[in-house]
């Protein structure tokens, strides 16, 4: 193990760590191995992606939206089995970031659960482990969430930019990071500004689950056959998420009642008219960029929907791309996200500031756990 890991706030030297992300579209758990000081990506390692079967997302699907009880047992469970086997398939580890499952998001109530046990996964691979990332900027104010952004800023630098860009998420639910490059730290006023945007594959999931019984609306072919029905998709946009001013987050069910919105159309004109849904919810994200930016740049699953690429590109005035287009992995891009926070947790250095979550101030979250030596565990 590399002795930098402590928080000790100054500038310490580079560390190979693994990050894992269970998203909140329940698909499965991506892995991705980072080098870096916490501060420039030096290089992107191997990753693995591990599917969740019916059984096993059925077991995290029945306890979303809880805080406690069987339910979440079992989820935790699932998700502490699942990424100690993904875990395995790595060596040459200084670190590890371990994301989990969210379960419940509720940072002005009562607060935000990701499931899966740190310590126990440190124990079993031997190697330092940093969880549990949301918890301390909640407790400070903030949202929590979304906490890709600081990589994001990482990320514009690692391609070159010069001029202010936006990456997006498309998960289950929509992230927007607006960076200006120009910045010499994320912290720094203005580096970023970064929020939810709304929803985004989760509704046409529900949705294809709830009526075809498939995972998703592949290739977006279900859409590209249906009409956008514009009285839904007005009403969707008059809730009040929009207007607000970011920072700003959300759960992944704090829309699940749209599927009511289009629970009269056929499966193709609902399966269009939800994904009509996600873009909108990105550009009216977009309005609140402080300049218009060069570029967007898409990461996660819905990239790969060639409806909702053109929805936003026919609507957006900058170019539209997947982040291949920069050699990016949009894949892996939250996976790598969390080895790189995992990083700065270890380095003391924050993961979060008030352009990001809402936080007070920039806030260091995380805990990290050290695999403890034989005969010493109770
Ligand atoms: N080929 C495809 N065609 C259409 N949609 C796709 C395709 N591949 C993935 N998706 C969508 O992307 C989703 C998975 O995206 P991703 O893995 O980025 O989500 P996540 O990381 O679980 O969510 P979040 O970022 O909200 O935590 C799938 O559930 C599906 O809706
Ligand atoms: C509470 C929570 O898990 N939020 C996720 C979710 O999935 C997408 C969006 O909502 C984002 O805010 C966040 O994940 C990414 C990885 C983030 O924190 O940047």
């Amino acid at each position: 193990m590399n002795g930098a890991v402590r928080r000790s706030g100054r500038r310490a030297g580079p560390l190979v760590a693994v990050g894992m992300m269970s998203g909140t579209s329940l698909d499965g758990v991506d892995a991705a191995v980072l080098t870096t000081d916490g501060h420039r990506i030096s290089a992107f390692g191997p990753s693995r992606y591990r599917a969740y079967d019916d059984n096993e997302r059925g077991v995290l699907r029945s306890a979303l939206g809880k805080w406690q009880g069987p339910e979440v047992d079992a989820a935790s469970a699932v998700v502490n089995r699942v990424h100690a086997e993904v875990l395995d398939g790595f060596a040459g580890l200084d670190l590890v970031g371990f994301h989990g499952q969210t379960l419940a998001h509720e940072p002005r109530g009562r607060g935000t659960l990701q499931v899966g046990d740190g310590a126990a996964l440190a124990q079993g691979c031997g190697v330092p482990v940093v969880w549990d990332f949301r918890s301390d900027d909640v407790a400070m104010g903030g949202e929590g969430a979304p906490l890709a952004p600081f990589f994001h800023f990482a990320a514009a630098k690692y391609i070159g930019a010069t001029e202010p860009l936006c990456f997006l998420n498309l998960g289950g639910v929509g992230n927007l990071t607006y960076v200006d490059p120009g910045f010499d730290a994320p912290e720094e006023p203005g580096a970023l500004l970064a929020f939810d945007t709304g929803p985004a594959n989760a509704p046409v999931d529900d949705l294809m689950s709830a009526r075809l019984g498939q995972a998703m609306d592949k290739g977006g072919a279900l859409a590209a056959q249906g009409t956008v029905e514009n009285g839904a998709l007005e009403l969707f946009l008059s809730e009040s998420y929009f207007a607000r001013i970011p920072p700003k987050s959300l759960d992944r069910n704090d829309f699940s009642e749209m599927i009511q919105l289009v629970r009269e159309l056929s499966d193709a004109n609902a399966a269009a008219t939800l994904t009509a849904m996600s873009a909108a919810a990105v550009m009216q994200g977009m309005a609140h960029c402080p300049t218009p930016p060069a570029r967007l740049l898409v990461t996660g699953g819905g990239r790969h929907n060639p409806v909702l690429m053109e929805m936003l590109r026919v609507a957006l005035d900058c170019p539209v791309q997947p982040v291949e287009a920069v050699g990016l992995d949009g894949d892996m891009l939250e996976a790598q996200a969390f080895a790189f926070l995992a990083v700065r947790v270890a380095h003391g250095l924050p993961t979060s500031c008030p352009g990001t979550t809402g936080v007070g101030a920039a806030v260091g979250g995380g805990v990290i756990s050290r695999p403890q030596p034989a005969g010493t565990l109770a």
